[in-house]
């Protein structure tokens, strides 16, 4: 299958009446999907709908083939999530955490506690307390729980919001990594564009909740000089297209 996920005209609107309108939104096997947009587009309300943390007003939303509304188990059995800050309790050990996290999962033990925390360079610091981790180590370690149950897609919410320079890049290399030798498929949400330009193919921008344009990094780069002023003409031209209509 090639759409990992789908959305066909999501809408969902809050009492203040704001929220997201007729979203269309394809992710494909493989992408490492970019999604931006300012503050208060709607990133996150988009991200939650489609893993059932909020519920849409209408529309349909797909994962790996599954409904989300109908088929909420099949949707999510190769989905990892990290939404927000990965919350974490500051008083046990990465490893316990980890621990408690995975018993959500049936059949996730031991051996795959060791996997994740190696994957995201944990492993020495596994038996310290998470109040003593940086906020480079909390995202790692948010990161290692979303991959407990060997997701094939992750859904990440900023992931590296707030991080310095080298948590940035190390959580860069991680999404690499994971994206080559594992053939994960991401889709991150972030406000770092000059970062995710050196990770994403394909990207979608989410302009007052709606999706105003979704393709390949390449197309859309296309007589930019980065994909910064790429997308600095797109939300320009949605907002000139507004004041005129
Ligand atoms: N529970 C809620 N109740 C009312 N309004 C909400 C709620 N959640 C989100 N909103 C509003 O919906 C809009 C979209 O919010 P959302 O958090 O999805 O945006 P975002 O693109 O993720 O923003 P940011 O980049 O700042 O994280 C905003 O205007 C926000 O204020």
């Amino acid at each position: 299958m090639k759409n990992v996920v789908e959305l066909r005209n999501v809408t969902k609107i809050f009492k203040n009446q704001r929220g997201i309108h007729e979203v269309n939104m394809t992710v494909q096997r493989g992408d490492i999907y970019g999604f931006f947009g300012p503050n208060g587009a709607g990133k996150t309300t988009v991200m939650k709908i489609m893993t059932g943390l909020t519920q849409a007003k209408q529309g349909e939303m797909k994962l790996f083939g599954y409904d989300v509304k109908t088929q909420y188990e099949q949707a999510m059995a190769k989905v990892g999530v990290l939404i927000e800050t990965a919350e974490a309790y500051t008083y046990m050990s990465g490893r316990r955490n980890l621990e408690q996290a995975a018993r959500l999962y049936p059949g996730v033990g031991k051996q795959r506690i060791d996997e994740v925390l190696e994957i995201v360079d944990l492993t020495p610091f596994q038996h310290e307390k998470v109040g003593g981790y940086s906020l480079g180590m909390k995202q790692r370690l948010g990161l290692a729980a979303a991959m407990l149950s060997k997701p094939e897609l992750l859904i990440l919410d900023e992931p590296t919001n707030g991080l310095d320079i080298e948590g940035m890049v190390h959580i860069r290399e991680i999404i690499l990594k994971l994206a080559r030798e594992e053939q994960i498929t991401f889709l991150i949400s972030s406000h770092l564009i000059h970062e995710m330009e050196l990770m994403c193919n394909r990207i979608g921008i989410i302009h007052q909740g709606r999706l105003v344009r979704e393709g390949l990094v390449s197309e859309l780069i296309q007589g930019s000089p980065s994909l910064e002023a790429a997308y600095l003409r797109e939300i320009k031209e949605v907002r000139g297209l507004a004041a005129h209509a």
